[in-house]
């Protein structure tokens, strides 16, 4: 891989500062989906070499807590403006191992840049609060203290924004952090290791392990040092981790899958809406939790919907995310196309109709070509699962109740985008959809000062916004009695 600095591409794990094998001699291949080839190898380290992780971060967050919030600013500051100086070649690395357009990555490493900066100046407003006494004599109060070690294990598909957006909280808050990146895309975080070794951040402040995933999450879940788990994947194991945190009852926070439904209404420009959902639903693929899955479109216009989305679909360059021009990557690896092909073929069996998406096109084994079925219904699979790849679904509705009971038919609950130009429509369903997060009229919804996060099965807690740094912090409650007459208490 030709980097600026070739020093960014790590291939072992980072854990007190130092960069480390895997006892046990186990390692993994890093792939490069689009062609295939192997970009290196990374260690899988050993029960002991985690609990070794914990161990550092344990001895180092007596020093970092102890900074003040300024000097954890500036440390935080110091890593953003690496992150920034850095950003082609971070990029570069992040298109190689996760598959995504280059100006997609470089998009996403500055999003990813924005948390540590946001975070960085929220660590500075971590405001107790003075409680009106009801008892004699005394002054009564909070304080904010950090919850200690968090263990953050993050997805392949945002492989910087998403550790970013737990670390910097987490860092500012004054916890260390042990993160475990997803196998496919470990190089985006050896990198940050790097630029955080670089700024300053002390050892044993930001670890990454590496190792087999469920070995690895089930040592960090049972361990009673750690007191936050912060997990973005899938429901499937966010589930598990959920329950594997029970013994220990952490701090638990959990950003899970999607399944977006997109509402046009009738009032719309069929164009305009259709441009809006191609955009949508085609980020990284369709590899996206925020991915418009379910395309809900009012009877009226569904036709016209349809042959625009058609042709914007057909306008977007399937390719190696290196090259110039590419609108879609890969996905992420060969079970994910056959994941696709099977959720297709369910619809087409059920009766849906494949508008465009000839997979006898598709540019290597990975790629997936863009699909548009109409006719969707839910009882497909395309409806209940998150398909996670650039295959659209589709449904006509016919009034404002029923599209609410349809977006509202799944077990997930993270976003959805809504579609129309009436006032009264927009807050109806607003108020009825059963989602995190609703973005009317605005494909663009993310960013440092957005509460991120889902209802139902989508997740626990928010990341970003004024409260993403709670998910780290503690709140301790004092009483400071016999204090003699304290005026206005
Ligand atoms: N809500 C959000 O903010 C958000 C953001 C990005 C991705 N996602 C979701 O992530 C999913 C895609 O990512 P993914 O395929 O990497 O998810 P995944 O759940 O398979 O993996 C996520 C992480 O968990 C680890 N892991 C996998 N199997 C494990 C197991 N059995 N035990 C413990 N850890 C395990 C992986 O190595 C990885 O680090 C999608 O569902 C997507 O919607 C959600
Ligand atoms: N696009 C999402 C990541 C979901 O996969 C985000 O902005 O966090």
């Amino acid at each position: 891989m030709k980097l600026n600095d070739p020093r960014l591409l790590r291939q072992h794990a980072y854990v007190n500062g130092k960069w480390t094998h895997g006892d046990g001699g186990r390692e993994e291949a890093v792939v490069d989906p689009a062609t295939g080839e192997t970009l290196g190898h990374i260690p899988w380290l050993e029960a002991e070499q985690i609990r070794g992780a914990v161990d550092a971060a344990e001895a180092a967050f007596v020093h970092w807590r102890a900074l003040r919030a300024d000097e954890r600013c500036e440390r935080l500051l110091a890593w953003y403006d690496l992150i920034q100086a850095n950003r082609e070649d971070l990029a570069i690395i992040m298109t190689r191992e996760q598959g995504k357009p280059l100006p997609d990555a470089r998009g996403e490493v500055e999003y990813g840049a924005s948390f540590v900066r946001w975070f960085a100046e929220e660590g500075k407003r971590t405001y107790g609060e003075t409680i009106p006494s009801h008892i004699p004599n005394a002054a009564l109060g909070t304080l904010k203290e950090p919850v200690g070690i968090a263990a953050l294990i993050t997805p392949w598909n945002f492989p910087l924004a998403m550790i970013t957006r737990k670390a910097a909280a987490a860092l500012a808050a004054g916890c260390p952090v042990i993160v475990k990146p997803a196998g496919e895309t470990p190089f985006s975080a050896l990198a940050l290791a790097e630029l955080a070794e670089r700024a300053g951040i002390p050892a044993g402040i930001f670890n990454v392990v590496l190792g087999e995933p469920a070995e690895v999450s089930e040592i960090l879940c049972a361990e009673a040092r750690v007191k936050a788990l912060s997990f973005t994947g899938s429901t499937r194991v966010g589930r598990l981790l959920l329950e594997q945190s029970a013994p220990t009852v952490k701090r638990v926070s959990l950003e899970l899958g999607g399944n977006a439904p997109f509402i046009v209404g009738p009032d719309m420009d069929p164009r305009e809406a259709a441009f809006a959902a191609v955009a949508a639903k085609f980020q990284t693929a369709g590899q996206d939790c925020l991915a418009a899955n379910r395309i809900l479109v009012h009877e009226s216009i569904h036709d016209d919907f349809v042959a625009h989305f058609a042709s914007r679909m057909a306008a977007l360059t399937l390719g190696n995310g290196l090259e110039p021009e590419v609108d879609l990557g890969p996905l992420i690896h060969g079970q994910a196309v056959d994941k696709a092909s099977a959720i297709v073929d369910d619809a087409l069996s059920q009766g849906a109709t494949l508008v465009a998406g000839d997979q006898s096109q598709a540019p290597g084994p990975n790629f997936f070509v863009p699909t548009l079925l109409t006719g969707v219904t839910p009882k497909m699979k395309v409806w209940r699962e998150e398909n996670f790849a650039p295959v659209a679904g589709v449904t006509a509705y016919g009034d404002d109740d029923e599209v609410i009971e349809l977006a509202n038919d799944t077990e997930y609950g993270l976003a959805a985008y809504v579609y129309t130009h009436d006032i009264r429509r927009i807050w109806k369903l607003l108020r009825a959809l059963e989602y995190g997060m609703v973005s009317v009229n605005s494909v663009k919804m993310t960013g440092p000062p957005v509460p991120f996060g889902g209802v139902k099965q989508s997740g626990l807690g928010r990341e970003g916004g004024n409260t993403g740094i709670d998910e780290y912090l503690e709140t301790k409650y004092y009483c400071l009695g016999a204090l003699g007459s304290v005026s206005g208490s």
